[in-house]
């Protein structure tokens, strides 16, 4: 592909991922796969400065642009070599028109970037939430140790606060390696691994994994409690749900058991297991705001009214999880948003309508209302808000 075909193959993506993040579509990556699938011209150079082009444009801009040329626009304001790619050839895009529309640079919406601010996010914070996350890996200590999978992969460095964690060059196949189909390690940022610790879990417990997803927590989980208790993981995301049983057969988990649940019937699928939890997980369903390194076009998806039903969803799974706590039990809140009012409001309004219920605190990160923070700029690992609240 010339340059100039480059830029029009980036400027049609972004068309696409624009449409999609409008619309509730496929993701950015899912697009870019499919994309390259019907070109297969395009070889793997091309492929690789088209996608940078384009990640580089979604990273450059808060606002979901009008159209994929007005975002590439706006990288080649200030890059000449790009804006000459503008050449109105076969398979380029038109000359650039005196006047035409060029988006605009930014972090955020702007109602979501004055909502960071007031979450107590300076500017350092919330320009390190769009950086390159690294490659993170959790090694599954029921396999074997750290140190036994960090000489199995060139360039590995132990994460530190972490006991299993380690940090490997970006290029790293990690999911073609014998670690990875030997269930040694699984690809988890060191956030999650840092959430999933502060939540308390140990050998013996019976907990309840509410929102388990795949079951990236349920396995560091089950690896935490020695699999030795019993975890039981619900999801109402039935596609989600099933990867939990070849992954913790690879992981040799036998602790955990997966249950799907009907989203509004999720009471009445729970119900044998209400006043038994030594800890119940809520890693609610959120914004994502501390994974925009992973994926940042998730800023251009998120509305106000979408924020207002995750919070609605938030406050109904808490006090569906509170019902399952024993007494004396715990309960770990964990979101990855950085948003005030997904992590410390939510707690606080638990606290108003939990007579008896405490915080308790989590030794990760830094304080922050009654629970704790993890950010990019200060821990290096995606943004989480995490919490853990003791029935009395
Ligand atoms: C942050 S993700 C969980 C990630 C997962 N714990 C992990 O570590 O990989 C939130 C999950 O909440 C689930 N969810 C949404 N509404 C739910 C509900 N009413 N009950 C249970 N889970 C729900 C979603 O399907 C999603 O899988």
């Amino acid at each position: 592909m010339t340059p100039a075909a480059r830029t029009q193959a980036a400027i049609e993506l972004l068309d696409q991922i624009t449409v999609a993040a409008r619309n509730g579509g496929a993701a950015a990556d899912v697009l870019i796969a499919r994309y390259f699938q019907q070109r297969r011209y395009a070889g793997s150079k091309d492929r690789r400065a088209v996608r940078t082009l384009v990640y580089e444009a979604i990273r450059t801009l808060g606002e979901r642009p009008a159209s994929g040329r007005a975002a590439v626009l706006a990288l080649a304001a200030d890059r000449p070599d790009l804006a000459a790619t503008f050449d109105g050839s076969g398979f380029g895009p038109a000359a650039i028109a005196p006047g035409e529309p060029v988006a605009r640079a930014g972090l955020a919406p702007a109602w979501l970037h004055d909502a960071l601010q007031r979450s107590d996010l300076d500017r350092r914070q919330l320009q390190a939430l769009l950086d390159r996350a690294p490659l993170d890996i959790r090694v599954n200590t029921l396999m074997g140790t750290r140190d036994d999978a960090a000489a199995l992969f060139d360039g590995a460095v132990p994460i530190a606060h972490t006991p299993a964690g380690l940090r490997l060059p970006a290029d790293t196949d990690v999911e073609r390696s014998d670690a990875f189909a030997g269930g040694l390690v699984e690809v988890q940022d060191a956030g999650s691994q840092l959430a999933t610790l502060a939540t308390g879990a140990a050998p013996g417990m019976t907990v309840v994994d509410l929102c388990a997803g795949g079951g990236g927590k349920t396995l560091a989980l089950a690896a935490l409690m020695a699999n030795e208790g019993r975890i039981v993981a619900t999801d109402t995301d039935r596609t989600r749900l099933q990867r939990l049983q070849p992954r913790a057969d690879r992981a040799g988990v036998t602790i955990a058991e997966a249950r799907l649940l009907d989203p509004g019937e999720e009471a009445a699928a729970l119900d044998d297991l209400r006043d038994t939890a030594d800890l119940v997980l809520v890693d609610a369903p959120c914004s994502g705001t501390g994974t925009w390194r992973r994926n940042p076009e998730a800023r251009w998806r998120l509305t106000a009214a979408r924020l207002a039903r995750l919070l609605e969803t938030q406050c109904r799974l808490l006090d569906l999880a509170a019902a399952l706590v024993r007494p004396g039990g715990a309960l770990a809140f964990v979101v990855c948003s950085l948003l005030d009012a997904e992590g410390r409001e939510q707690v606080d309004g638990f606290l108003g309508r939990h007579a008896g219920w405490s915080t308790e605190p989590v030794a990760i990160g830094t304080a922050h209302g009654a629970g704790a923070r993890l950010t990019p700029a200060s821990d290096g690992t995606d943004g989480f808000f995490v919490a853990r609240l003791r029935r009395p």
